[in-house]
């Protein structure tokens, strides 16, 4: 621990709120400086034992101990969570939320309208359990320089932090990286299916697709050239791979990566709008 570390107390400790505080642990933060709100006795209890992180059911007692509150509820409980907390919101207080969709103005609405309140919108995911995560922020107008540091850098602990300047592109991010992990599970549940159908047994199956997606991505990480020339050193001119790419791409599957993520954007959009007040 270091002193300096903030106390951050998670309202709602479900998948994503989980993902994020276990992260955090793993690498070393304080404990004791997080506090997870969530109406689920059970489910605290476990993140107790497992964490030693702080737990109550009551969010305003989460908040009143806090220097950050990362909101990490459903899109469709935000309103009357937001609504609850208001009136003890300290001056101060760094507010981030993880929901998809909610807009900052409904936020800012919701939480009692001061124009000083600091509010930065974040959108990570999963994969930040185990400190691989990839968040996108967007930090409104009273957000200071130190509360930029801050959320940053909680983020930061469990992933790659972008900053985005239009609130717009959260849209964006959230069909990229938010709801990213699942488009890759799906493709090596995909794989795994297909080399069971081609008579390798499951278990062979799922190891070799997802070792070959962990490395896939390990390496593309490390690499200095781009995905495109890695695919290149896979696709041997009239070899195999070469045979599975056109088949990818006369089955037009960019336009269906493409049009699945211009549905998450869409559905991130109209969540904005049907929630907002
Ligand atoms: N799951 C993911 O991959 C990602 C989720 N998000 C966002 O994170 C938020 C949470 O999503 P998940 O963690 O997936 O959902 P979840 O259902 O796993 O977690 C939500 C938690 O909130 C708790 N909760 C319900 N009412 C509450 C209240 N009044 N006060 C405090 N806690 C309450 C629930 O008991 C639950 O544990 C959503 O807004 C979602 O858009 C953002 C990025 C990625
Ligand atoms: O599916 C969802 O709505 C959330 C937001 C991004 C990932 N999961």
């Amino acid at each position: 621990m270091t002193d300096s570390q903030p106390t951050v107390a998670f309202i709602g400790a479900g998948n994503m709120a989980g993902s994020i505080f276990g992260g955090l642990v793993a690498n070393g933060y304080n404990a004791q400086r997080i506090i997870a709100s969530d109406p689920k006795p059970d489910a605290l209890a476990k993140l107790q034992a497992s964490l030693n992180i702080r737990t109550t059911t009551d969010n305003r007692e989460a908040l009143a101990a806090a220097d950050i509150v990362v909101l990490a509820v459903k899109p469709q409980v935000m309103k009357a969570v937001c609504c609850d907390l208001a009136p003890h919101l300290k001056p101060g207080t760094l507010v981030i939320s993880i929901a998809a969709g909610i807009s900052a103005a409904s936020l800012h609405t919701w939480l009692g309208g001061n124009q000083d309140l600091a509010l930065v919108r974040c959108m990570p995911n999963t994969p930040s359990l185990v400190q691989a995560g990839a968040s996108g922020l967007f930090a409104t107008p009273s957000v200071s320089d130190k509360q930029k540091q801050q959320a940053e850098s909680i983020m930061a602990a469990v992933g790659s932090v972008c900053w985005v300047n239009n609130e717009e592109d959260i849209h964006a991010v959230t069909a990229v990286s938010g709801s990213g992990p699942a488009y890759f599970f799906l493709m090596i549940e995909a794989m795994t299916d297909a080399g069971v159908a081609q008579g390798l047994n499951k278990d062979t199956a799922a190891r070799l697709a997802l070792d070959t997606a962990y490395g896939a991505a390990k390496l593309a990480v490390n690499s200095d050239v781009d995905v495109v020339e890695l695919r290149r050193r896979v696709t041997s001119p009239n070899g195999t791979t070469a045979e599975a790419i056109a088949s990818f791409e006369n089955n037009n599957y960019r336009v269906i990566v493409a049009n699945a993520m211009q549905a998450c954007a869409d559905r991130s959009r109209q969540l904005a709008e049907q929630l907002a007040d």
